[in-house]
């Protein structure tokens, strides 16, 4: 009821607990704080805060144009839905090094579990788009050492993302994968992997968690949970995967009204509003306030 029962700082060390293991974590992508309740009761491992869904969800392209105070505001929302740990997508960090330790401590401080700073030139851009720019190392390092020296808790965990893969090719990516280990990155987001051998070839160049960007529509297949983790990779993200499919129904129901002048026929297609009801914990708040669930669905359609 209300929000996570479980502190910020333990979330961090239950991630670090649980990449320890070896085990593929799963993160969705919460396109807002209900959705994340929803992936924490399905059972997943954790949450995944897009920057594509934040921008999106303002109605804007991803690219750099979102504040840090919005992506912080929307991370905190998220991460209070949920037990689980969050990874907010930091993007570029929001400015020069010492902007980067800024966003760190904000993000910290809205609750997240772990966050990711890319390499990639502002105005940035989807890594699975055409057309990037990153970073020389110098900058890039920069950015990790910035971020790794502001945080406050040891377990926040500091993952660098690498979009080199798609202008230098493989070796590089390794190579700077392995330069932004060096410079205290927890953990390593190869972006735009073609295959599953790129995954395994950054998997052998590091000694630190790796993650695999399941985006649909983009320059990596998808594949599997069991694939990923035959290949070593720790966490998989589904991004923008939830957006996507909300965001596709609700234009089908849209169409319906159009067409049908009624939503009668997608009413099964929809979450019920018991449903709703159960997800958001309603029935709890009668320990506050008897007044408040004293209610029953009988009566409605
Ligand atoms: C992971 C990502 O950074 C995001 O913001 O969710 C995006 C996802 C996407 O645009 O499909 C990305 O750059 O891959
Ligand atoms: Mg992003």
């Amino acid at each position: 009821m209300l929000y996570s029962t479980v502190t910020p700082a333990d979330k961090r060390a239950a991630l670090r607990a649980a990449l320890a293991s070896g085990e593929l974590l799963r993160f969705p992508g919460a396109f807002n704080p209900l959705s994340a309740r929803l992936i924490t009761e399905k059972g997943f491992e954790g949450v995944y805060i897009s920057g594509a869904v934040i921008s999106a969800d303002l109605g804007l392209p991803d690219i750099g144009l979102t504040t840090l105070t919005e992506v912080a505001g929307r991370a905190a929302q998220i991460s209070r839905m949920s037990d689980l740990p969050s990874l907010v997508d930091a993007d570029t960090g929001f400015g020069e090094p010492m902007n980067v330790a800024r966003t760190v401590q904000q993000l910290e401080d809205a609750g997240v579990a772990g966050l990711h700073i890319e390499d990639q030139v502002n105005p940035k851009r989807c890594g699975h788009l055409d057309g990037k720019a990153v970073v020389d190392e110098d900058t890039a390092i920069k950015r990790i050492k910035a971020a790794v020296s502001a945080r406050r808790d040891a377990n926040l965990l500091i993952m660098a993302r690498t979009d080199i893969r798609a202008l230098d090719g493989l070796n590089s990516a390794i190579d700077r994968a392995k330069a932004l280990v060096d410079a205290g990155a927890d953990a390593i987001f190869p972006e735009a992997m073609v295959d599953l051998a790129e995954f395994e070839a950054v998997r052998a160049a590091v000694d630190v968690p790796i993650l695999a960007n399941m985006t649909e529509f983009g320059k990596s297949e998808l594949f599997t949970n069991q694939q990923l983790a035959d290949v070593g990779v720790n966490i998989v993200i589904y991004p923008v995967s939830l957006l996507r499919l909300a965001m596709g129904a609700a234009e089908r129901g849209l169409d319906t009204i159009l067409a049908e002048g009624s939503l009668t026929s997608r009413v099964p297609e929809m979450q019920t509003r018991a449903r709703l009801y159960e997800l958001l914990d309603y029935q709890s708040y009668g320990s506050f306030d008897t007044s408040v669930f004293n209610f029953t669905l009988d009566g409605n359609r």
